[in-house]
């Protein structure tokens, strides 16, 4: 009987092949009778296309009859996406929703040289925890883009078929496998020192930069390997790389040392004797997303927007967009939207009438941040620029957007954080892939070291009390990533165990070389926590990522108190005392007077990120049974009080504990 079960299920799936094979045979012949348009013209109309290596008509025909795949690198060298991606990876989204399979690369392994392509001085060494929290982080936000990608074209009538297919890969998969001896074998022949030493990059790092280091000179080298490893390894093989125009020189590299490796590969399988137009590679590069001044939107330049929440609100995100001059903004529609053609050409004559009203900006805002943040993200910045930014968008033509910095005019005040809005409300909805936090959280060492993974949860913001921490994991539904003793200390692959109630002590070999530490909960709830030091650099820092929390900090926090076991609930308990220095986080206490998990409320959640500082205070009404903690904004230092009540455990110890 089973066997019977997986022959029906084989038949089936040979079924749903075969009807995906016709179904583009028949759109091929459609595009060839001029009754549809090509891919490859859809992106040319919309302004996608700077340059094709390998031949246009060329690409054009295979991709009209060949279903294949495609790919986007970048390397994780920041914990976000940023605007300027978005160009290289609307072509994946556009070619997926047309059936496409497609592939997003983060550059684990390539991360760790740096491309210094177009650049003169060398990238600076990252930390290793840092790279690996910013992999984590990037992967986790290119899994949650994709499904917003899903239901963003669903909008726009690209409904999910079987055929499509997209994955995520890490390099580092396949590089840490790789030997010198393997690559200096199957591609080190075909390098010719010649083209390499001619290449503007290495001529103009050379003489107008600081040199050249092996690893740099080798990195176009490893991104064709990528390349050639998933075009002989995927099914359909990746034929297509696509990137900004600055990746023209490696993608052309690529190209190279595919056709040399089929020409010349010992094994004969790999081996294509004659070349097979069907299995050609090719690249296609994105015009750059620049300033108005012709500087590169990205991390190099130092003006990158960040597509995370956190680093860049959904506010300032519209906003940037709501700033677009009436010069770029139909070319933005076509780059940044799905929305049809004559959907834009509509909007645009309706816009030329009246350009103050800045009707088309409105639309590619709210298109773009549904695409990015989701549907109820969009709406609600849409609604607050409205209430907001009113007549001062209305004036700005600027033609190099600048993000505003947060001021109390323009801050949100409402919550996005769906987990804060989770502790504030328990009947808020639960996290999925559309309200998930932001991956990056910042907390000092006090509140990860010798603590439980169940206190740990809460302190990243990723439960709404210690004891759901517990409750979650005895129920097996906490996983904590890369724990090196299991895995490898050098393994960057994100890779979970579940975690274990109980002994604090076990939290720290979890910890990554002594800096992060990985916490999923369900699916979509991950938390990379960077572990700064207690001291007054680390803190600054997490006040200063305080900011953004500010307005959620000014809501009264409904304080509950527990008896009974440490962190399990309980009965609440009858009386309340001020305490210091005896809280379970005495550490981060030590330092700073009172301030302790009350304080961590307000700045869990948050990044160190760079936005001006605007200091708060945190003052506590209380009485015996019930305590209320606000923050108010203020000019003054940070001062925060904290209470305390008496616990006693089962066992008869007893002790004091801040109240949650
Ligand atoms: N402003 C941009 N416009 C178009 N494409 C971009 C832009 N910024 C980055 N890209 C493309 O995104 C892909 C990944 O880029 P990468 O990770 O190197 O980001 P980056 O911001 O360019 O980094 P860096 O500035 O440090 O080189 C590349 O194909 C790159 O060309
Ligand atoms: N070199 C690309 C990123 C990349 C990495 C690996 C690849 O296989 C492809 C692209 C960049 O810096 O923009």
């Amino acid at each position: 009987m089973p066997k019977m079960a997986k022959r029906l299920i084989g038949q089936k799936y040979l079924a749903k092949v075969a009807q995906a094979e016709l179904d583009w045979a028949s759109q091929a012949r459609d595009i060839r009778a001029g009754k549809k348009k090509s891919m490859l013209s859809l992106l040319e109309e919309r302004g996608y296309v700077n340059a094709v290596a390998g031949g246009r008509d060329n690409l054009d025909k295979l991709m009209t009859n060949k279903r294949i795949g495609a790919y986007v690198g970048i390397d994780p060298t920041a914990p976000s996406l940023h605007v300027g991606h978005l160009l290289p990876f609307m072509v994946l989204f556009w070619m997926y929703v047309h059936g496409f399979h497609t592939i997003s690369l983060v550059g684990g392994a390539t991360a760790k040289i740096g491309d210094p392509t177009g650049r003169t001085t060398s990238r600076q060494a990252q930390p290793s925890a840092v790279r690996k929290a910013n992999l984590h982080a990037m992967h986790y936000q290119v899994k949650a883009l994709w499904r917003k990608v899903e239901s963003y074209g669903e909008k726009h009538g690209y409904k999910w078929e079987w055929a499509w297919r997209r994955g995520i890969d890490n390099n580092t998969t396949w590089m840490e496998k790789l030997s010198v001896m393997e690559l200096l074998k199957v591609l080190g022949p075909g390098i010719r020192l010649g083209t390499m030493l001619s290449r503007d990059t290495v001529k103009n790092k050379m003489e107008n930069g600081d040199g050249m280091s092996f690893a740099e000179f080798t990195y176009p080298v490893l991104q064709a390997w990528d390349w050639w490893y998933m075009y002989n390894t995927k099914q359909p093989a990746i034929q297509l790389q696509i990137g900004g125009s600055d990746q023209y020189g490696n993608i052309v590299a690529g190209i190279d040392a595919i056709k040399y490796i089929t020409k010349n590969h010992s094994n004969p399988e790999l081996r294509q004797e004659k070349e097979d137009p069907l299995m050609t590679p090719y690249g296609l590069t994105v015009p750059l997303l620049t300033t108005s001044s012709g500087e590169k939107f990205g991390k190099s330049a130092g003006n990158a927007i960040w597509l995370d929440k956190e680093m860049t609100s959904s506010f300032d995100l519209y906003g940037f967009f709501l700033r677009s001059a009436d010069a770029d903004v139909e070319r933005y529609l076509k780059l940044f939207t799905f929305l049809p053609m004559e959907t834009i050409r509509s909007v645009m004559e309706e816009h030329t009438q009246n350009p103050s009203k800045r009707t088309a900006q409105h639309l590619l805002a709210s298109e773009l941040l549904e695409l990015v943040h989701g549907k109820s993200a969009a709406e609600e910045a849409a609604q607050q620029h409205s209430r907001f930014s009113g007549n001062r968008s209305k004036s700005t033509t600027s033609t190099s957007p600048t993000l505003s910095s947060p001021t109390s005019e323009t801050t949100p005040t409402s919550v996005t954080n769906p987990d804060i809005n989770r502790s504030l409300n328990p009947h808020a909805p639960p996290t999925n892939w559309e309200n998930a936090p932001p991956p990056n959280i910042t907390l000092p060492r006090s509140l990860v070291y010798g603590m439980t993974f169940g206190r740990i949860l809460y302190h990243a913001g990723l439960v709404s009390s210690y004891s759901e921490g517990n409750r979650l994991i005895q129920k097996g539904g906490v996983y904590v990533g890369s724990a090196p003793a299991q895995i490898g200390h050098q393994r960057d692959e994100v890779s979970f165990t579940p975690a274990k109630w109980g002994d604090p002590a076990a939290t720290e070999q979890f910890v990554i070389d002594g800096q992060l530490l990985i916490l999923r909960v369900g699916k979509w709830k991950v938390k990379v926590i960077k572990i700064v030091d207690d001291d007054e650099g680390g803190m600054e820092r997490l006040r200063k990522g305080a900011e953004r929390d500010y307005d959620e900090a000014r809501k009264p926090v409904k304080v509950r108190k527990w008896k009974g076991g440490n962190d399990m609930p309980g009965e609440p308990v009858r009386s309340t005392k001020r305490a210091s220095g005896e809280s379970p986080v005495s550490g981060f206490e030590a330092t700073h007077r009172e301030g302790g998990r009350d304080e961590l409320k307000s700045l869990r959640g948050t990044e160190n990120k760079d936005v001006p500082q605007r200091p708060f205070r945190a003052s506590t009404d209380s009485t015996d049974e019930s305590a209320r903690i606000r923050m108010h904004a203020s000019d003054r230092p940070v001062t925060i009080r904290k209470q305390m009540s008496e616990w006693s455990g089962s066992d008869g110890s007893k002790g004091w504990r801040s109240v949650d």
